[in-house]
């Protein structure tokens, strides 16, 4: 009986110490299943003390009411709001709390409520004159203490800058299963927090994004396999890991592909205000001081970059197995991409490192290039990369340069040309590969498939193609830039905020600017 007793309570504070042990784990624990999606769905509801950030989040979002937009943000009640309500409640003492849980998803989700308050906070005014005028105005340089520490201490807590972040804010900690029994795909996920009305353009935005690395998980395990297979010489594992990577990334392309219907190109610009950055240090009109936080690091200014599918791993982890990163020019562009890799949860920068450094030991790019099949498969694989590099320079045009002239992207790159650059050095990684494999008939002696064939030699076509179009297009923005830069020079622009556009700013999905 006593020895029942004694291996019950063993057992117990077995149990205990598990789920100690289990929460403390990163939220971004990196898995073949959930990919870089936080390890479990993310906390919707904030414990009772942080009922007031709760209410300011619920009341700041805009929401399309008749003619009038209501919520905090539209009426541009938002900055006062938080100084009245959040004065004098202390609740840095009930942050010290949850980090001394060390509950890594419920800090998270406190990372998130308060990155998206310190957006709205620092971003308001921008975002009142851009419905306004159609032109940017400067954000607040201050950030109260109630928001700044709070956000600090979370921020160290998880090693993050203090600041919105794409995978622990925005995007990968802010959505909720409809059925929690159901699949993590976009016709079952539902918005947490948003700026604008949960059921718009930013809902779809925001999602699909989601729905994409639900399919991560496939890529880190054909990732590890291909390693794997290339440091042991093993052809038909290799072979197969490729090909796995090659479905995970067609069904990435595919979900990217329904941005198109489920955020509407006219309204991205409504919402984007909100996720700007504070950086970069020289030459950021809308932070020209950056922001200070109060009483956080000496109240020195800091700055930021915004949220941006940029900090998303699954194009950082095909540029780096497929050792697409290697042949990166050295430019300041490339130190942009590099900087962007800081910008994501800690598990994710090293996993993401290591993938580079061990397909740089296993040699796969090499080991592919000794093989007919291989290449054939590495192809189909840099193919998919310049496709979604394609397809993403595509939004930026229709989504953004169509409607503002802003150049500074939310993540703080050059608009006209971060993107393009990118996605030249994809097409002559593609071409240089196209090149290096055998001819078609030469294929087929060699034993390809008929499909496999078919697929590389439409790789071989589009490569070609998408150079001459992307330099044909460079040629052009180039000169675009320029006679912006003479214009803004002729009439002593000292900061330039974007000219003026004719925008009309309806409810999200609901505006027909086009
Ligand atoms: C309407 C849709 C989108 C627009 C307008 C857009 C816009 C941009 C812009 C302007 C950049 C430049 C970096 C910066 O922010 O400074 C960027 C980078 C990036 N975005 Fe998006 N984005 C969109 C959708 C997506 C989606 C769905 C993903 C999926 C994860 C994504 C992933 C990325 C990646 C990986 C980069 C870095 C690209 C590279 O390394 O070449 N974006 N995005």
């Amino acid at each position: 009986m006593l020895k029942t007793h004694i291996n019950a309570a063993k057992a117990a504070s077995f149990k205990l110490a598990e789920s100690a042990i289990s929460k403390s784990l990163p939220a971004f624990t990196i898995t073949r299943s959930r990919g870089f999606l936080p390890r479990e769905d993310p906390v919707q509801k904030l414990p009772t003390a942080f009922a007031p950030v709760e209410s300011l989040l619920q009341r700041m979002t805009i929401h399309a009411d008749g003619k009038q937009n209501s919520g905090l943000l539209a009426t541009g009640q938002f900055g006062d709001a938080v100084k009245h309500e959040l004065k004098g409640l202390n609740l840095e003492q009930k942050v010290d709390e949850v980090v001394l849980s060390n509950d890594q998803m419920m800090l998270s989700a406190l990372f998130r409520d308060y990155s998206f308050l310190t957006s709205a906070y620092v971003l308001e005014p921008v975002d009142l004159e851009f419905r306004k005028s159609g032109t940017y105005s400067t954000g607040r340089n201050v950030l109260p203490r109630e928001l700044a520490v709070p956000m600090k201490k979370l921020a160290d807590a998880l090693g993050h800058f203090p600041f919105m972040e794409y995978a622990s804010s925005y995007a990968l900690q802010n959505w909720a299963r409809k059925d929690p029994a159901g699949k993590i795909a976009y016709d079952n996920l539902k918005l947490i927090r948003a700026f604008e009305d949960h059921e718009g353009s930013e809902k779809g935005f925001i999602l699909v994004h989601v729905d994409m690395v639900a399919n991560s998980g496939k890529l880190i395990s054909a990732a590890e396999d291909c390693i794997s297979a290339a440091a042991t010489k093993n052809r038909s594992e290799f072979n197969a890991a490729l090909t796995q990577l090659y479905s995970a990334y067609q069904a990435i392309n595919q979900s990217m592909e329904t941005m198109w219907g489920r955020s509407k190109p006219a309204d991205y610009i409504k919402f984007r205000s909100f996720i700007f950055g504070t950086a970069p240090k020289e030459g950021n009109p809308m932070f020209p001081q950056g922001v200070i936080y109060e009483g956080v690091d000496d109240e020195r200014p800091q700055y930021f970059r915004g949220e941006s599918g940029a900090n998303d791993s699954m194009i950082p982890l095909g540029d780096n197995l497929l050792e697409i990163t290697a042949s990166l020019p050295e430019n300041e562009l490339t130190s942009v991409l590099r900087d962007f890799r800081r910008y994501r949860p800690p598990t994710q920068r090293e996993y993401i490192e290591s993938i580079e450094a061990r397909a740089r030991l296993a040699k796969v790019k090499a080991f592919a290039s000794t093989d007919a099949k291989s290449l054939a498969l590495y192809v189909l694989n840099v193919d998919q990369i310049r496709e979604f590099r394609n397809r993403h320079w595509s939004f930026t045009k229709e989504y953004i340069i169509r409607r503002s002239s802003y150049g500074i992207a939310t993540g703080g790159s050059p608009i006209l040309r971060y993107l393009p650059s990118n996605l030249a050095t994809v097409n002559t990684v593609l071409e240089e590969s196209c090149k290096a494999l055998s001819g078609t008939s030469a294929l087929v002696s060699l034993g390809l498939s008929e499909c496999l064939i078919e697929a590389v030699d439409a790789c071989r076509k589009r490569a070609e193609v998408q150079k001459r179009v992307l330099e044909a297009e460079m040629e052009v923005w180039a000169l675009v830039s320029d006679q912006k830069k003479h214009e803004a020079e002729r009439v002593r622009v000292s900061a330039d905020l974007g000219e003026q556009k004719i925008m009309q700013r309806g409810w999200v999905g609901g505006d027909g600017v086009g």
